[in-house]
C-alpha cells in the first residue's frame, strides 16, 4: 500500500471519518476528515492540521440550548459545567440518532392515521438494550483510525460508527453533549497497568460504565517501505505501547530514543505524512495498512498475554441483572484515608464477593491531611480516592448489603456502573 506523502496523494478529498477535537472552552468542533496529500497529527510533532481536515460544523452553544431535547433520556443530563448542550450536528437532531425506542409516526405525519398501528408497549429490553447492539450507534474513542481503541469500539458495538477524538476528555464530552452515544476508553493493560487519566475523568464526569471489552493487543514495529532496522534512531508510540514493548525493543538491539505521542496509529500516520526514514512506530498491523508502512517486526509486546481492558460509557446506566456474570465499579473516599480501607474491603470479603481490581488516585480536592503532634511534629498523610471493581451485580442482595456497609465507613461513595463482564473465550493476541 502506498504511503501518504506529499508526492503520492492516496485519495483526494474523500471523507473518511469525523474527528472530534476541542479547540476552545464552550465550543466543540466536529470535523470531516479528508485524506488529502497531507495528514493531520494531533497535538504533536509537526502537525499539518489545516491541510487534512475541513470544518463541517461549529456547534454553537446557543443553538444547542434552544434545541436540546426534553425527553426523559435528557432529564438526567449532567456535565462538568465547562461545555454547553448540543442538539444538532450537520443537520441531524442528535437525539433522533440514539438507540431509543422507535415511535410510530405514521398517524401524525400524513393525516391518514392508521389506528390499527398502535405503539408497542415498552419492555424491559427496550429500557436495557443489550450492550452488543452497535449498529447506528456513534461511539467515541481516543486516537485516529487504526488505533486499538477503534478496534475496541468496534468489538463493543459491532457496526457502530466509530468517532475519533483527540483526547480522552473530548470522548467524555462527546457523549455528554449527545454528539456520540457511547465512548469506549482504555482503563488498564495487563503489562502497562492502569490508564490513570481515565480513572480521574470517570470521577470528574457523570457517565456510567455500561460494559467492558478486553482486547488482545498485538504490537508491530512499523517503518516506511525500504527502511531497515539499522536506520532507526527513534521509536514513537503511545506511552502504554512503549511500556508494553520495553524489553523487546532492547532485545531487538535498536539504538533508538523512545518518544511518547498521543496514540499508536497517530504515530504511524505521522511517519507516513512526514516521510521519516529514521523513525519507527509501535502500532497495529491495521495501522501499517492504513498508512502504507511496512512491518519491521511482528508481535513485539513483551508477553503474549497483552490485553487492554476498555470500559463502555453511556449517559444512562443499564439495569443490573443476575442472569449472567456482572461486575460493579465503585469509587470511595474517607477523611481518615487509608485507615478505613480494611473495613471497607471486609464488607466484600464477608459476603464472598471477589474484588477484581483496586486502584488509588490522589484526592485532588484535599490531597494532604496534616496530623499535629505537639511533641513530635506534623505528619503529612496523602489522601486518596479508591476505585474498586467487584464481581457482583447491583441487583444481587449481597452487593446491596456490602455497599450499605461501605457507606457507613466512607464520606464519599459513587457507583460508576454495574455491567456484564466480558466473558469472551480467551484468545491471546496472534496478529490483527
Ligand atoms: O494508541 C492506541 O492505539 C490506543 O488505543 C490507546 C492504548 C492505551 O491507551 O492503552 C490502547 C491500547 C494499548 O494498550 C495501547 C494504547
Amino acid at each position: 500500500m502506498q504511503a501518504i506523502s506529499p508526492s503520492s496523494p492516496l485519495v483526494s478529498f474523500i471523507p473518511i471519518r469525523r474527528r472530534i477535537t476541542r479547540f476552545a472552552p464552550n465550543k466543540l468542533f466536529v470535523h470531516c476528515i479528508y485524506r488529502s496529500d497531507s495528514v493531520y497529527f494531533p497535538n504533536g510533532v509537526g502537525s499539518s492540521r489545516a491541510d487534512w481536515q475541513s470544518s463541517c460544523a461549529i456547534l454553537a452553544s446557543k443553538v444547542a440550548a434552544q434545541e436540546q431535547p426534553t425527553d426523559k433520556s435528557g432529564e438526567d443530563y449532567v456535565n462538568d459545567g465547562s461545555t454547553d448542550h448540543v442538539a444538532a450536528i450537520n443537520g441531524h437532531k442528535t437525539s433522533m440518532d440514539l438507540d431509543l425506542v422507535p415511535l410510530n409516526k405514521d398517524s401524525s405525519d400524513d393525516g391518514n392515521s392508521n389506528n390499527n398501528k398502535l405503539m408497542k408497549p415498552l419492555t424491559i429490553t427496550d429500557l436495557s438494550p443489550a450492550p452488543m447492539h452497535g449498529s447506528h450507534l456513534r461511539v467515541a474513542y481516543q486516537g485516529v483510525p487504526g488505533a486499538y481503541s477503534e478496534a475496541a469500539a468496534e468489538r463493543a458495538y459491532p457496526n457502530c460508527e466509530a468517532i475519533p477524538c483527540d483526547q480522552f476528555e473530548v470522548a467524555f464530552q462527546a457523549v455528554e453533549l449527545w454528539i456520540a452515544d457511547r465512548a469506549v476508553l482504555p482503563i488498564e493493560n495487563s503489562l502497562g497497568g492502569s490508564i490513570h487519566r481515565n480513572y480521574d475523568l470517570l470521577l470528574r464526569h457523570r457517565l456510567h460504565i455500561v460494559g467492558e471489552v478486553q482486547l488482545p493487543v498485538h504490537h508491530c514495529l512499523l517503518a516506511l517501505p525500504g527502511v531497515r532496522k539499522e536506520y532507526i534512531t527513534r521509536v514513537i508510540s503511545h506511552p502504554q505501547a512503549l511500556a508494553q514493548c520495553e524489553l523487546t525493543l532492547t532485545k531487538l538491539g535498536l539504538n533508538a530514543a523512545r518518544e511518547a505521542v498521543d496514540d499508536t496509529a497517530g504515530a504511524a500516520e505521522y511517519i507516513a505524512t512526514n516521510n521519516l526514514r529514521d523513525t519507527a512506530a509501535i502500532a497495529s498491523a491495521r495501522a501499517a495498512e492504513l498508512y502504507g508502512l511496512q512491518i519491521l517486526a511482528d508481535g513485539i509486546h513483551d508477553d503474549s498475554n497483552n490485553v487492554t481492558r476498555f470500559v463502555m460509557l453511556a449517559r444512562e446506566p443499564i439495569i443490573p441483572r443476575t442472569d449472567r456474570p456482572f461486575k460493579t465499579s465503585i469509587v470511595f473516599a474517607h477523611e481518615q484515608g487509608t485507615s478505613v480501607l480494611f473495613k471497607v474491603l471486609s464488607a466484600f470479603a464477608f459476603r464472598n464477593i471477589s474484588l477484581t481490581k483496586i486502584e488509588s488516585r490522589p484526592r485532588r480536592s484535599c490531597p494532604i491531611r496534616l496530623v499535629d503532634n505537639a511533641n513530635i511534629g506534623t505528619a503529612k498523610h496523602f489522601e486518596y480516592m479508591f476505585y474498586v471493581d467487584f464481581e457482583a451485580s447491583m441487583a444481587d442482595v449481597r452487593a446491596q448489603n456490602a455497599l450499605a456497609e461501605v457507606q457507613e465507613f466512607t464520606s464519599f461513595l459513587r457507583v460508576l456502573g454495574s455491567y456484564p463482564m466480558d466473558m469472551t473465550p480467551w484468545c491471546p493476541s496472534s496478529g490483527d
